[in-house]
Order: C-alpha cells, then structure tokens, then sequence
C-alpha cells in the first residue's frame, strides 16, 4: 500500500505557479524557495538512501535546477554523487544551481548507473511526452537503483491529468512540493509515484481540491432513535442479491432504519432490514413521500427493463435525497444531466468509468470531468475507479488514490451505493463513504467477497470516532 497524504491540496500546474508567484510577490525570492525545495527532497534522499552513492538527474528547467540543488547539499553532507543532465538551465535560480555545482556533468548515454537515482528531469513544465531514448535511459537508471527519488513528479506523467508520457516504473518515492498535483492521483501516477511525500516549502496553496482523509464520526447521541440516525429505502429490482449488498451495507454504514423495497419479499438477510412489497410506480411514489426518509438508494440489481424505468421515474420524481448507482445510471445515461438538475432534492451519482463516459464527456483530466458533470447536473458525483473523484457543483473535489485493487469483485459497487446512502442520511458527506469502503477494503484483506466488505465497514467506522 502506498503512502499518500491524506487531507492535502491538490493543484494543477498554473495553480502551483500562481501560488509560486504570490510567494515572490511576498518577498520570497526564487533562489531561497529553490534551496527549500532542494532541501526537502535532499533529506528524503539522503534518509531512503543511506548514504548509498547517488545519481542525480538534472532537466533544463527548474526541476533540474532543484536537481543540482539536490546535489549540491548531498555532497556537502559527504555522499558520493554523480550528476548527469538534458539540456541546461539558462535563467534565474536553476542557471545559478546549475552553475555551482563544481562536480562534472555526464550525459544520460554515459553515466553508470547508482543505487540512489534522483530523477530531476522535469515536473510540473512537462510539455509533451519523453523522447523515446530519454524515456529508455530514465527507465534503465531507476531499475537499476534500489532506492529512486523523483523531484515533484516522476518525469513522464502529464501533471494535470496523470497521462502517463513515458513514466518509468518503479521510483520509489516522489517528493511533491508545496501541494500534491493531479498527477500523484490519477491514472499512472496511481502506480508510478511509487510513495507520494508532501514538502512544505512555504507557499500557500490556496487549494479547493483535496486527497481524501480519515473523516471524524459521531456516536449517535443518547437520546437519538432510528430516524434521527437517517432512514434508507433501498429499491430492489430483478435481482435482489444487489439490492440486499447495498441494504446490507447501509445498515452497517450506521444508517437507523433500512427498508427494502422489492417486488416480492426477498428471503434471507438480516431481520433488522425492513421488507416492503411495491409493485411498480405509483407505489414506490407513494411510499417515497414519507419525509422521514433520509436517502433513497436506486440501481444496484434494478435491471434495464420497462419495470425499472418506472422504478427509476418514481425514484426521480420523488423529493427524497437519492442515490444513483448501477443499472439506473445506464438507464439515464446522456439524459442524466437534464433530468437530474431540475431536482430540488439532493442526488448523488455512483459511476465507474464506463457509466460515467455514458452519461458525461469524459475527456480530460478525471477531476475535470467530474467536476463539469456535477455542475451540470446539480448531482454529487462519485466517478469510481484506481483513483476515485469526488465532485461537488460548488467546485470542491477530494481525490482517494490508494484504494485495494481487492475491490475489482463483484457487488463492491453496491455496497457503496448502501454507504453512501446511509452516510448521507446521518448528515455525513459523500468522501467519508469512500474513505470508510476503502478502509474496510484494506480490512478485509486479499480476495474478499462484497459480503465480507459490509462487516468491516463498523470495524473502519470505530476508526473514525
Ligand atoms: N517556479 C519556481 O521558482 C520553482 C519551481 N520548482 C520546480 O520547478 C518545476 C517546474 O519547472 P519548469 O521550469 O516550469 O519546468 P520543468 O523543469 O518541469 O521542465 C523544464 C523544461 O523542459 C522542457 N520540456 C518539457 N517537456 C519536455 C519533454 N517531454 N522533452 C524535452 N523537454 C521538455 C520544457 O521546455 P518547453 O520548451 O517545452 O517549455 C520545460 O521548460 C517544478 O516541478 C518544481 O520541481 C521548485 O520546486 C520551486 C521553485
Ligand atoms: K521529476
């Protein structure tokens, strides 16, 4: 399991540099923001290095220049360190890096490789993916290192997006500097920043984006009764496994009351979860009028046919607080946004990957996308995945990056759903429900099945109170 920041900004590229700016407009020159950020990555080299001999590679930009920074301190501190570069910086801080650095400079073809790498070739300035011998070179040296450092963000990863532009495998830590950036979240940043590490280097982020973090829980009051704690209807349809999961799971994700509603009684399960028999529509309308009803749960096993459209209809129409998942999210599919924005109730959206492009452009960055579907739809969205998005339509977004890849199982999804659900009817937020999953995830272990997740999920909860 990787290390990765809980609780930290996140900032795109022009964010960091703006904030980099307001730190020069603060007085901060460039050089003594430079030598924190050469500081902070030389201590985490020097600590996961253990004084092994050190390569540095340095780019022709300001990462470079954090890279001869890099080396500079490392020698003074008695390493052995070899420096090889691309280019050369020719202004500011990185040119005067640069030229104090009073070792020798190879090139990436000549130099040997060392137990210690750090990759200073570039970060937030990558412009275009790796030429295919640099790329083929920075592979070689880090699978040659036993330790690799990269400096902000491995080179290779497109910094808004985590478009893997020829990434090495491999490095073991990257030290991210004054904020986390998309790139340590999303797509091949999930696997190849290897340990992610956040150095404060005095500037202020400003950020409205966010890495998920360990939500606080409150134990019902004493005097609390089971609508106080949020009471969930979760909507069964053809296969009534799904919908017991997601029951199942709001129950356990501290929900008070949790009614299932299905076509005929479903048998087994938990007695504590309330049967109701509704027979299409105009009964499930009648029943959702209840205003004691905390969250409403549809999709998990509603099936795609004529009964679950009028299912789903019901659902919509109705003005409870309604979870979206599964099969109703491909029933709604591009219509999703105009039907659900006229909504005066809440809506969140569960989508993995696949019912999400069906529903929204998914071009971009996944934060982006997220973010322009929650607008557009007044919905909290929750795009699933290796790396899940949380998007709100204010603007807010929080990113879970280190989730068990044990969750690729069946029913995982409904259970979610079931969470969401019951988080949302306690007053909770959509990201503690993704933090508590994730953590029951990590509890079950290897190979779980869906139904060994929900028992996990009040084990994670006492984590949180
Ligand atoms: N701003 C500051 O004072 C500080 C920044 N920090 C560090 O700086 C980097 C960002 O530095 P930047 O100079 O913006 O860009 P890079 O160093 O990442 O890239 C350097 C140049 O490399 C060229 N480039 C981009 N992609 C490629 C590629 N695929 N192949 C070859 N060359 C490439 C690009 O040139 P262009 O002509 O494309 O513009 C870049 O200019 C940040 O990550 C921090 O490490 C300090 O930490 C704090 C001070
Ligand atoms: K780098």
């Amino acid at each position: 399991m990787r290390i990765l920041p809980s609780g930290a900004p996140i900032l795109r590229a022009d964010e960091m540099r703006a904030a980099e700016q307001r730190c020069f407009g603060a007085g901060v020159s460039q050089s003594e923001l430079m030598e924190r950020a050469s500081l902070a990555v030389a201590r985490e080299v020097a600590r996961l290095g253990a004084g092994q001999p050190a390569l540095v590679l340095a780019g022709p930009g300001n990462n470079g220049g954090d890279a001869y920074g890099v080396a500079r301190l490392l020698r003074g501190w008695g390493h052995d360190v070899a420096v090889a570069a691309i280019g050369r910086p020719t202004s500011g801080a990185a040119a005067a890096n640069a030229a104090a650095w009073q070792g020798k400079v190879e090139s990436l073809e000549q130099v040997s490789a060392r137990p210690v790498l750090v990759d200073g070739l570039f970060g937030t300035g990558m412009s275009c993916a790796l030429d295919a011998p640099v790329a083929a070179h920075l592979a070689r040296l880090v699978a040659a290192a036993s330790v690799s450092v990269a400096i902000d963000i491995p080179s290779g990863i497109e910094t808004d997006t985590g478009l893997d532009l020829g990434a090495p495998d491999g490095i073991t830590a990257t030290v991210a500097l004054g904020a986390l950036k998309p790139a340590h979240l999303l797509g091949a940043g999930v696997s190849k920043c290897g340990h992610v590490l956040l150095a404060d280097i005095g500037v202020e982020p400003g950020a409205i984006w966010s890495s998920i973090a360990r939500p606080r829980l409150q134990a019902p009051e004493p005097q609390a009764h089971k609508y106080d704690r949020g009471l969930v209807v979760v909507v069964a349809g053809s296969m009534a496994g799904a919908s017991r999961l997601a029951a199942r799971a709001a129950l356990h994700g501290g929900a008070g009351y949790v009614i299932l509603a299905a076509p005929e009684p479903a048998t087994g399960g938990p007695d504590a979860i309330v049967q109701r028999t509704i027979e299409g529509r105009d009964a499930l309308a009648e029943l959702l009028t209840d205003p004691r009803i905390g969250a409403v749960v549809i999709g998990p096993g509603l099936g795609r046919d004529e009964a679950a459209k009028d299912l789903l209809e019901a659902a919509i129409g109705c003005e409870r607080d309604l979870v979206i998942d599964g099969d109703a999210l491909s029933l709604l599919g591009e219509a999703a946004a105009e039907r659900l924005r006229t909504r005066k109730a809440a809506t969140l959206l569960t989508p993995h990957a696949g019912e999400f492009a069906r529903m929204f452009d998914a071009a971009g960055s996944k934060i982006e996308a997220t973010l322009a579907a929650a607008r557009n739809s007044g919905a909290t969205v929750i795009h699933k995945g290796a790396d899940t998005v949380i998007a709100w339509a204010g603007g807010k977004a929080v990113v879970a990056s280190a989730a068990s890849s044990w969750l690729s199982t069946a029913g995982t999804g409904d259970v979610l759903a079931g969470l969401v659900a019951a988080r949302h009817a306690a007053g909770g937020s959509a990201d503690e429900a993704v933090w508590l999953h994730s953590r029951a995830a990590r509890l079950a272990g290897p190979a779980f099945a869906a139904d060994d997740l929900i028992g996990r999920i009040p084990v994670a909860m006492g984590e949180c109170l």
